[in-house]
């Protein structure tokens, strides 16, 4: 596996790849990498010739000074992962070298934005598609893996490929997690075991909330409410958010739209470490 440092590494090691006639796999990523993210670089050895994987601690993203300063970083143990699970090059930039000066660029993303992830953490999709903008720009990928653990960035990456016409295929990975149900997360090395003990009830919390949606006798708004009780019942778990979205949309239901998938997000703090995660009922 090559390890690339520069942007103009990254552009050169792609280019070869689409002169050779080699489909391109990107996966972009923060590192303190686990299987979830090995997953998606399997998949995307899969299907394409070339895998480049990305480790970026994108601070424009953070808006917790803390978060970002705490957010595990282990490049080496990470780098001993990749060649393994079929990456072919590894992109590990600098701060200085993705932003060589500030950026002025600013995403709208509209509706998209205002609600869960984008609402609790102001200009935090902002830098999610700045640095991913980037990252297509400067790899041109045939296909790019994104986890539906982070649902809302799905859709707004999805949104942004459209918008900007990149010409790729974006893969939206199902969730993977640990036995007792705790989607994985870079995050998850941070709990303390009394936290990742109690972790599990999140996941617990969300598939309550499917059983309620999948029996239909409750409306969204009460769902919402069982379900964010159910999680409240323990007091080591703040809930920042649980929402019952519409999974397209990602607008909160006031009543069940039959034929339209649902989903139901969650951001909750346990120990100090804010974790997400999310079901869909189709
Ligand atoms: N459990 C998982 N299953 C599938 N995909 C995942 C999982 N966890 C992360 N991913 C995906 O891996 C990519 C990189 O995510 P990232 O590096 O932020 O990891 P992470 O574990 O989500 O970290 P954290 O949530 O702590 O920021 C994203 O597309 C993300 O959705
Ligand atoms: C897509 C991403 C790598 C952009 O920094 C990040 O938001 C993530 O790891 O999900
Ligand atoms: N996995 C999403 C990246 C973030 O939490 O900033």
């Amino acid at each position: 596996m090559e390890i690339l440092n520069t942007a103009a590494a990254l552009q050169a090691y792609t280019e070869n790849a689409r002169r050779a006639g080699q489909r391109i796999g990107l996966v972009p990523t923060m590192g303190a990498l686990h299987e979830g993210h090995l997953q998606l670089v399997r998949a995307a050895a899969r299907e394409c010739e070339v895998v480049v994987a990305s480790i970026f601690v994108n601070p424009t993203q953070f808006n917790n000074p803390d978060d970002f300063r705490l957010y595990p970083r282990l490049p080496e143990e990470d780098a001993a992962l990749l060649g393994p699970a079929g990456c072919t090059a590894l992109f590990l930039p600098s701060v200085e070298e993705m932003y060589p000066q500030p950026t002025i660029l600013r995403f709208d993303f509209g509706m998209l934005e205002r609600v869960m992830e984008g609402e609790h953490r102001p200009g935090h999709f902002n830098g999610v598609a700045t640095v991913v903008s980037k990252l297509f720009h400067l790899s041109r990928p045939h296909r790019a893996y994104f986890g539906q653990k982070d649902f809302q960035q799905v859709a707004i990456v999805r949104q942004l490929v459209r918008d900007l016409s990149f010409d790729l295929e974006l893969v939206a990975f199902p969730t993977i997690r640990e036995s007792d149900g705790l989607a994985m997360s870079s995050r998850n090395r941070r709990l303390v075991p009394e936290a990742r003990t109690l972790a599990p009830r999140l996941y617990q919390g969300l598939q309550l909330a499917k059983q309620l949606v999948q029996q239909g006798h409750l409306p969204p708004a009460e769902v919402q409410q069982a379900a964010g009780e159910f999680l409240r019942a323990e007091p080591a778990i703040t809930l920042e958010y649980l929402a019952v979205v519409d999974a397209h949309t990602l607008q909160p239901l006031t009543e069940w739209q039959p034929g339209s998938p649902v989903a139901i997000c969650l951001a909750a703090h346990l120990g100090g470490v804010r974790l997400i995660d999310n079901v869909v009922v189709e």
